[in-house]
């Protein structure tokens, strides 16, 4: 006998939670499984530890400033287990106000993994049963894996939250977000850093500030190394080589990091049995509701075709709850300008369509504003990289369609401009629009 809910939500990351805790909210019993701690990637090896060890890395940073400005004083060392131990306890804490909410907000969390065996019914590996009219597939994304030789003697991101010293001398071999941010991170904090790339460097993200991002990575001491495929990792924990399709071999290293991208957590829990599409990389195929194509079967988050955001998959929670649970049929969160941060150093934020991007789509109608400036601290302590803004509008009324910012600053500023641009911003209201001086943000008004 299957117990009845109302809802069924796999898997307690930023999407299973919202979805359940909107559905509660709204009055129906939810029963959510997690076999893992509760937060998912974002609390316990993504977003959270990430930006402690960000912020950890821009101390480091600012440090080094203070003596190019006056400050008497020398480098100082990250004790890294002690700030590893903080992080750790400011994580359990996250985790230990969820279950507070999730017992208050009456949800029935269940410590195990479920898999589908009909569309209305779950099965644990202890074999509890659970039925519901609705179930959410929540179940995220894992790091990828290389079938190479030697893989194993490399580590994924999740690893390195874990590590008990900053490495010496590491390779990260991949050129997305999270392999951009852990080379300035670990950078940052004294590590010797070799970013080898496949193809390019940040996919997707507009091509100029990427170049400016790079450049500024090199010139702080970053190898980025391009066209590199590996083939095979050699040696021992602690003093690993790589060798490319090319034969060329890089190294030795004390660590590798395999930043190779996420594949989704779709196999193995009965989608295939039940029909649920899938993409080519397993990524379960949703519509703008976040309906899979079996009916009464949802996802939302990482496991989908959507953008691979925290946000991304909160608002997708929640709006689903709403069509769900509270009654409201055409509930759908909007996803036409879905703002994003590299928290690199410097961080890029972009929302909106890049210059490329707006040129495929509106040709001759695009006119771009971008700017260089040399922040007025490094200015004082002599430095002279440079941060860039960049607008990038359609049509005779400059309808802004695209804005991208490096710099110190771009990770806070960007919000307030990507509701505007979301609300309909056109050039002529930042040109009309009182600044904020001195500040990075002011520099988007300044452009023509
Ligand atoms: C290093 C790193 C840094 C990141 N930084 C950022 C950032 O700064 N900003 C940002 O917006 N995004 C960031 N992300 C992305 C963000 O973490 C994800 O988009 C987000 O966590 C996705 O949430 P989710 O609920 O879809 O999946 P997850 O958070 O991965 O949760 C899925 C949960 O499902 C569980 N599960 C799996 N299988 C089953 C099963 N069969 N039954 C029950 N439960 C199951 C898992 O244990 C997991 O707890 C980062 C990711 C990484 C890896
Ligand atoms: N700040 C943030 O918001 C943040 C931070 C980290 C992750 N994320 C999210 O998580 C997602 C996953 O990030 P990610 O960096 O793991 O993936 P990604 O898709 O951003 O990048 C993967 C990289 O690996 C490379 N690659 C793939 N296969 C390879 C191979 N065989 N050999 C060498 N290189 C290979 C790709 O060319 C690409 O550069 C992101 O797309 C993003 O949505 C967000």
């Amino acid at each position: 006998m299957s117990e009845r809910f109302d809802l069924i939500v796999l898997g307690a990351g930023s999407g299973g939670l919202s979805v359940a805790q909107r559905g509660a909210k709204l009055g129906a019993r939810v029963a959510m499984f997690d076999a893992d701690a509760l937060g998912g990637t974002c609390v316990n090896r993504g977003c959270v530890p990430k930006k402690a060890m960000w912020y950890a890395a821009q101390m480091a940073d600012m440090h080094r400033l203070a003596i190019d400005i006056g400050f008497e004083t020398t480098p100082m060392q990250l004790d890294w287990a002690r700030f590893r131990d903080l992080r750790n306890r400011y994580i359990a804490g996250i985790r230990e106000r969820y279950a507070i909410r999730l017992d208050t907000a009456g949800i029935r969390v269940i410590t195990d993994a479920a898999r589908l065996i009909s569309a209305d019914t779950v099965v644990t590996a202890q074999g509890m049963q659970v039925s519901a009219p609705h179930i959410v597939i929540a179940t995220g994304a894992r790091p990828r894996r290389l079938d190479i030789p030697g893989f194993e003697l490399g580590m994924l991101s999740d690893d390195v939250f874990t590590l008990d010293a900053c490495p010496r001398h590491i390779a990260i071999v991949g050129g997305g977000y999270v392999a951009v941010e852990f080379a300035c991170m670990l950078h940052g904090l004294g590590c010797s850093v070799d970013l080898l790339v496949r193809e390019h460097v940040l996919a997707g993200f507009d091509r100029e500030l990427v170049d400016a991002l790079v450049s500024q990575m090199q010139t702080r001491g970053i190898r980025i190394v391009r066209d590199t495929w590996i083939k095979a990792a050699h040696g021992n924990p602690g003093a690993i080589t790589l060798e490319t399709i090319g034969g060329i071999e890089h190294g030795v290293y004390d660590a590798v990091l395999w930043a190779v991208g996420r594949v989704p957590n779709s196999g193995g829990i009965g989608l295939e049995r039940l029909g649920v599409a899938c993409d080519q990389e397993g990524r379960v195929r949703v519509d703008a509701f976040q309906n899979t194509n079996v009916p009464g079967i949802y996802a939302i988050g990482d496991v989908t075709d959507r953008r691979a955001l925290t946000p991304v998959a909160v608002a997708a929670g929640r709006a689903l709850a709403t069509r769900l649970v509270g009654g409201h049929a055409d509930a759908k969160f909007d996803d036409s300008a879905i703002p994003s941060v590299v928290f690199a150093d410097p961080p890029l934020g972009t929302v909106g369509l890049t210059e490329d991007q707006a040129r495929a789509r509106h040709g001759d109608a695009v006119s771009v504003y971008s700017g260089r400036y040399t922040p007025l601290l490094m200015m004082v302590a002599g430095h002279s990289e440079q941060s860039v803004v960049k607008l990038v509008c359609v049509g005779d009324e400059r309808k802004v369609v695209g804005i991208h910012v490096l710099g110190p600053g771009s990770d806070e500023l960007l919000q307030g401009f990507a509701i505007a641009l979301q609300k309909g911003l056109y050039w002529r209201d930042l040109k009309e629009a009182i600044a904020i001086h001195p500040t990075a943000a002011e520099e988007l008004l300044l452009l023509h």
